[in-house]
């Protein structure tokens, strides 16, 4: 079996659905269970690491894609860089701001003290639902001079299009619902 089917099981296995959360409306997935599974987080990992080849840093986007970044970046031998949600980063900072299906938010990467020109970036979240987030990740990681060599989710909720947003970019999904 190969490491994307392996990791597709565990994540259709595990994940826990929320109806209403966090508004009318949204069904809303849950990994918690799939990170907190020794053999799933390593076979998630795994997946999500074969599409990161000749990446040198690993971006991992707030709150829960920090978890699977760090984890593939040591996997991949390569840095780790948190897109942050506002305000938590000190000025300068590079911010977009974009709409996910429930609401508006920015994130933001720092605008110096990293060298971003020429950089090889594989992006990781847990979740692509509207895409909004993932766009205005690779856009902030673009507009810094880096080049997305790949983006990369655990699941892909189809209805919602996000990867139509996000084209011009290799999306890879271990799971799409
Ligand atoms: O494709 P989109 O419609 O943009 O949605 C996907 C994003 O939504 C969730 O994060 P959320 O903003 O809820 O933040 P959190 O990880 O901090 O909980 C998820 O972790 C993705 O980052
Ligand atoms: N339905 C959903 N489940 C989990 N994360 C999300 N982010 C945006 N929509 C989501």
């Amino acid at each position: 079996m190969t490491a994307l089917t392996t990791a597709s099981e565990d994540v259709a296995r595990l994940t826990r659905w929320a109806d209403d959360f966090p508004e009318p409306g949204v069904r809303f997935a849950d990994l918690t269970p799939v990170f907190a599974d020794a053999k799933a987080f390593r076979d998630v990992i795994d997946a999500l690491v074969e599409v990161g080849d000749g990446a040198d840093l690993v971006a991992g986007i707030d709150a829960r894609g920090f978890l699977l970044g760090a984890g593939a970046a040591l996997a991949l031998d390569a840095g780790v860089l948190a897109v942050r949600k506002a305000g938590k980063l000190p000025p300068p900072v590079l911010t977009r701001e974009y709409q996910l299906e429930y609401g508006t938010a920015s994130l933001e990467i720092p605008a110096d003290g990293i060298e971003l020109a020429g950089r090889r970036v594989l992006v990781i979240d847990d979740v692509l639902a509207t895409g909004g987030t993932l766009a205005a990740a690779a856009d902030l990681l673009t507009t810094a001079g880096a080049e997305v060599v790949g983006i990369a989710v655990v699941l892909e909720i189809e209805s919602l299009g996000g990867r139509s947003r996000l084209a011009g970019h290799p999306v890879t999904s271990l799971l799409r619902v």
